[in-house]
């Protein structure tokens, strides 16, 4: 069928923005729907996908699809368009068009140079391939390039899986398990969910599978303090909460107000009444000193590169430089420091990150381990038989795209060794200590 003729123009118009990488893809393109409402749901995903095809393949159109320069925004729109909608959709094109597009189409792109198929910046590729060996690396960014299925999750506390899919097939929507989340479901194309009964009443939440595994690895028990440090809008909040089967007390700390006040009708759905949304400042925040030593487990989803959810969000392997990594990785150091004092001895924290690079990982894990002689690396293979999850790993979970069908997730988990017992204070000792209260109440 043919696309009206004004699809490409607003194509070319939101990418003109995009491009500019001044902000999320998502967002700059929400934004323009809102201030052109005559585009209709279906126009709206027609552009949308067509700009995420331009994300995927942005080196190779940028180095194939220019007459002898770069891609005017036009012939990018108009190779976005082809690229997802065909050729044959688009209408009033110059022979010129046609015939360039047919000509890009006709390319085998398995014989392009390598960097023209991962289609992403140079120094990511070779950090990639430094990590992964050049044939595992090509393997990614191939499925890296691809869009993501849709997975949800069930609310244990509101429905079981086998009911809601007996319930998404009256829809008619198909679904099938997951092969790892026991909650999970992946669902056959991508219908909208927000109108549904189940999606209303809380039963089922949009979570990609490897997100839900790393709720579980955490294995928060009934009647636990727990806390998810890096909460954001609570998506692993929200499993966690259901996990404990709504009882205990679970913190969901994050320092943005914005993310966490995503959290709150999700919240509402759900039906939990164990979470308490907490705003901080940062990660020495005086509210999380009062809890030091008290919590049975931690999560910390640390903020990363993000390079592991590239399938949804083309945008972030174009929006950061190398140096962006660094950066994070100060970051990531800081938060597991300061939530790693709020454990108990014998607690346990999941550290994770939906990076692929090991500076983000591996990195930051054995950097915490060599200056906290009191944290043990727990192996993930014990971790994930403990909870059964059928997943071969060795000490820390990762998952990849290519290879379990998840966005990029690590995890490690790291348990607090048990505190020495109190020595009994002796009367001198008593004295000793008595001695500058004293002195400060004084003061
Ligand atoms: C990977 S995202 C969390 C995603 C979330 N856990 C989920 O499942 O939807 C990382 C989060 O860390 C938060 N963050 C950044 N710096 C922080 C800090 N110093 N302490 C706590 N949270 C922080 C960010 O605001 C962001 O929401």
């Amino acid at each position: 069928m043919r696309l009206p003729p004004a699809i490409l123009g607003s194509t070319e118009e939101v990418l003109r923005e995009i491009l500019r990488f001044t902000a999320p893809a998502d967002v700059t393109l929400s934004r323009y729907f809102k201030d052109h409402q005559r585009l209709g749901s279906r126009e709206r995903g027609v552009v949308a996908e067509a700009v995420y095809a331009v994300l995927r393949n942005k080196t190779f159109f940028t180095d194939f699809g220019g007459t002898g320069g770069t891609p005017s925004m036009r012939r990018l729109a108009l190779l976005g368009l082809a690229e997802t909608a065909g050729i044959e959709s688009l209408a009033g094109l110059s022979d010129e068009e046609t015939e360039f597009l047919t000509r890009i189409q006709d390319i085998d792109r398995a014989l392009l140079p390598p960097l023209a198929q991962a289609n992403m910046p140079q120094w990511l590729y070779d950090k990639l391939v430094a990590q992964y060996g050049e044939t595992e690396a090509q393997q990614l960014a191939a499925v890296l390039n691809t869009p993501a299925p849709l997975d949800l999750r069930v609310n244990s506390i509101k429905a079981n899986r086998d009911d809601v899919i007996a319930k998404l097939a009256e829809a008619p929507i198909v679904a099938e398990p997951t092969p790892y989340s026991p909650l999970g479901l992946r669902v056959k194309k991508k219908p909208t969910l927000q109108n549904l009964p189940l999606f209303k009443d809380g039963a089922i939440e949009v979570q990609d599978e490897g997100s839900q595994v790393l709720a579980q690895i955490l294995a928060a028990r009934r009647g636990e303090m727990v806390v998810d440090f890096c909460a954001g809008a609570g998506g692993k909040t929200l499993a966690l909460g259901a996990t404990m089967r709504n009882t205990g007390r679970l913190y969901a700390f994050d320092v943005s107000e914005k993310r966490l006040s995503k959290l709150k009708p999700r919240l509402a759905r759900s039906g939990l009444s164990n979470v308490h949304p907490v705003l901080i400042a940062h990660e020495r925040d005086a509210k999380i000193k009062r809890l030091a030593g008290k919590i049975d487990r931690v999560l910390v989803d640390a903020p990363c590169s993000g390079l592991g959810t590239l399938r949804r969000n083309p945008d972030v392997k174009w929006r950061q430089p190398e140096s962006a990594v660094a950066e994070m990785q100060e970051k990531q150091a800081a938060i597991l420091d300061g939530a790693a004092r709020l454990l108990k001895g014998g607690g346990r924290l999941v550290y994770a990150t939906c990076s692929l690079l090991n500076e983000e990982n591996e990195f930051i894990v054995e950097q915490f381990i060599a200056s906290h002689p009191d944290f043990d690396l727990v192996p993930m293979s014990k971790v994930l038989a403990e909870q059964k999850i059928d997943l071969e790993m060795d000490q820390y979970l990762k998952l990849l795209p290519h290879k379990h069908g998840t966005d990029g997730f690590f995890a490690a988990v790291l348990e607090r060794k048990p505190m020495a017992a109190k020595k009994p204070k002796t009367e001198a000792a008593e004295a000793g200590d008595a001695a500058p209260a004293a002195d400060a109440a004084q003061a």
